[in-house]
């Protein structure tokens, strides 16, 4: 579907930006992919990586709507990944949130609509499901304006969105962190040790969202299902991996988060669509008042419970060493700390 059509990437140098424009170029034959964002320094390092004719880098913020605009002249496909994603910047300084996550989502999404694109894709996060702090919750109203585009009458653009749990290895997570702290020596700091969470590889994040490109009908919403891990066997499979038994601190759970996430809650899944590694949630109705004041639906079906990093399928700490194996990242940190520990290691790592 993307043969010969122009793609553009909000946010395209970070890691979904880098991870999709690869697959896409190698695999997709697009005529160009635009990679939209604010960092020159990034921009510039990927230019050279990826050494791409058909790629082109825009450099602007998507809070300016103008720029926005001029982009998206003649693009076909959108996929929207820039945002404000840390929780604890968007809490510090929440109208920083509000601007790029909220109304930079606006400027993508009128844009796209103002250009003729044929289809957009907005990429949300659990964290935007009963959000409890301000990154969720502006994600949350990212997602509201994506469906609320979608219901409009004679909207050219099809808009669609994914949500996905925790990527592994993303730059700053809790993998990262630990295998950091192995290779120091110093304790492995758990937050709570029976907090859940969602777990994803990149490569398979992005695969949704090709996914929700291919599939999404206007308004639609699709979520990955996942595999899901507490902490502290994520922290147990990592010492085992490294063969090393750094103690490990229980430091508490950080401000402005959850013990167990919500991808799909229990009101989408009723009127949700289950396949074998997606749920797809359409949007509700057509922009109807009524359906909001008077018009009920008897046949309303709300499940007990939503898909949740507690009720998905929790990994044994051998099945987490296994799915960190799959990661090249992981094998990298473990081929180096074998070979900074000397052959012994290294022979004991391959068997
Ligand atoms: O030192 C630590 C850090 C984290 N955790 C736990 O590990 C899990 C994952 O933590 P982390 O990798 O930091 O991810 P989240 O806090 O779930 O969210 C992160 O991942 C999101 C999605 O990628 C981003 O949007 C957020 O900004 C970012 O904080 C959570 O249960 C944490 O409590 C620990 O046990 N010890």
């Amino acid at each position: 579907m993307f043969e010969d059509k122009t793609l553009l990437v909000t946010g395209g140098t970070g890691s979904f930006g880098n991870n999709f424009i690869r697959l896409a170029l190698a695999e997709h034959s697009p005529s160009r992919v635009i990679v939209f964002s604010r960092d020159e320094k990034k921009q510039h390092d990927m230019r050279l990586a990826l050494a791409d004719e058909r790629l082109s880098f825009v450099i602007g913020d998507v809070r300016d709507a103008q720029r926005v605009d001029s982009a998206m002249r003649g693009v076909d496909f959108v996929f929207h990944a820039a945002a404000l994603k840390q929780v604890p910047s968007c809490e510090f300084f929440p109208i920083e949130a509000v601007r790029t996550n909220v109304l930079g989502t606006h400027n993508v999404l009128e844009a796209a609509d103002r250009c003729g694109v044929e289809k957009l894709v907005v990429l949300s996060t659990d964290k935007a499901v009963y959000p409890i702090n301000a990154m969720g919750q502006s994600k949350a109203l990212m997602e509201k304006l994506t469906y609320a585009k979608a219901r409009e009458t004679g909207a050219r653009t099809k808009y669609c969105a994914v949500r996905y749990g925790n990527v592994m290895y993303s730059r700053g997570s809790v993998i990262p962190l630990f295998i950091s702290q192995i290779k120091a020596g110093k304790p492995l700091t758990v937050t709570a040790p029976k907090m859940t969470r969602l777990l994803l590889p990149l490569a398979e994040a992005v695969r949704l969202v090709t996914f929700a490109m291919e599939h999404g009908q206007q308004g639609d919403l699709f979520v990955r299902k996942a595999v899901s891990a507490t902490v502290e066997d994520l922290a147990t499979a990592l010492l085992k991996l490294f063969a090393t038994d750094n103690p490990v601190d229980v430091v508490g759970v950080r401000e402005g988060e959850k013990m167990h996430e919500v991808l799909v809650t229990a009101e989408e899944i009723g009127r949700s669509q289950e396949y074998e590694e997606y749920y797809r949630v359409p949007t509700e109705g057509s922009h109807n008042y009524e359906s909001f004041f008077t018009q009920g639906k008897l046949s309303a079906a709300f499940a007990k419970d939503g898909y949740t990093s507690a009720n998905a399928r929790l990994l044994s700490v051998d099945e987490i060493q296994d799915l960190l194996l799959e990661l090249p990242e992981v094998r990298a940190e473990l081929d180096s700390w074998a070979a900074d520990k000397g052959g012994d290691q290294k022979v004991r790592l391959a068997a």
